[in-house]
């Protein structure tokens, strides 16, 4: 009769076989299978399969771009801020941009250029301002009058150091809205959506108003 230590060692190895076994299995479920996660998928397969933290992902540029938020389930209304991930923030790289010194010959973005970079800039949408240019403008309701002026603050912090401005309103004490458009050419570069997206990292949870915690029971 083998001794405690050594049958220990014997059920080890063979967990150790069944571990290997199912993680061959689990790759090639998952494979077969596509990208869905399987059921009972070692973890150490998954991750050597999916990468590290698979899951719950945000969308990427090309999903956005598909207009899939039309097609899916949901309230039209629900207000979704969906942001390209991390690392395709890297890709698409708005935020991490310059503005770039506009002179006069600029030519304005067309619309498929201007669609594209609008659902990379959360909130904003594309308008015409009162010469009929086209310009992109952000609504925000605010905690109060001076949250408002805060809220300009901030956002002349961004402009002054990428030296393109928003028209800033604030109205009805708490609606503050930023407009932006490109004088030199009549119409909206990239320039617009570099603002855009960089206003869109501002944090400003403490200018908006409190959000009533919403009791289920
Ligand atoms: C030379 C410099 O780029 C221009 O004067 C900048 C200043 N800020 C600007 N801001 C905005 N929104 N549009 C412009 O065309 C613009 N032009």
């Amino acid at each position: 009769m083998p001794s405690a230590p050594a049958r220990l060692s014997q059920q080890l190895g063979t967990l150790q076989r069944q571990v290997a076994a199912a993680g061959r299995r689990g790759i090639a479920a998952a494979r077969r299978g596509g990208l869905q996660v399987c059921a009972g998928v070692d973890p150490r397969a998954e991750k050597a399969l999916l990468g590290e933290d698979f899951g719950a992902r945000d969308p990427t540029a090309g999903e956005l771009g598909s207009n899939f938020g039309d097609k899916v389930l949901g309230n039209y209304n629900t207000e979704h801020i969906i942001k390209p991930p991390e690392a395709m923030g890297e890709i698409v790289g708005l935020k991490n941009k310059k503005c770039v010194p506009c002179e006069g010959g600029v030519q304005p973005l067309d619309e498929s250029e201007l669609n594209r970079l609008q659902k990379q800039c959360a909130g904003w949408r594309l308008v015409k301002n009162a010469a009929g240019h086209d310009c992109i403008q952000h609504e925000w309701k605010v905690r109060n009058f001076r949250a408002g002026l805060d809220l300009f603050q901030r956002i002349a912090v961004i402009a002054e150091e990428e030296g393109h401005h928003p028209d800033l309103h604030l109205t009805g004490y708490n609606t503050v809205v930023a407009e932006m458009t490109t004088h030199a050419a009549n119409g909206l570069t990239e320039n617009d959506f570099i603002l855009a997206a960089k206003i869109n990292e501002l944090e400003i949870s403490d200018l908006l108003p409190k959000r009533k915690p919403k009791f289920w029971a």
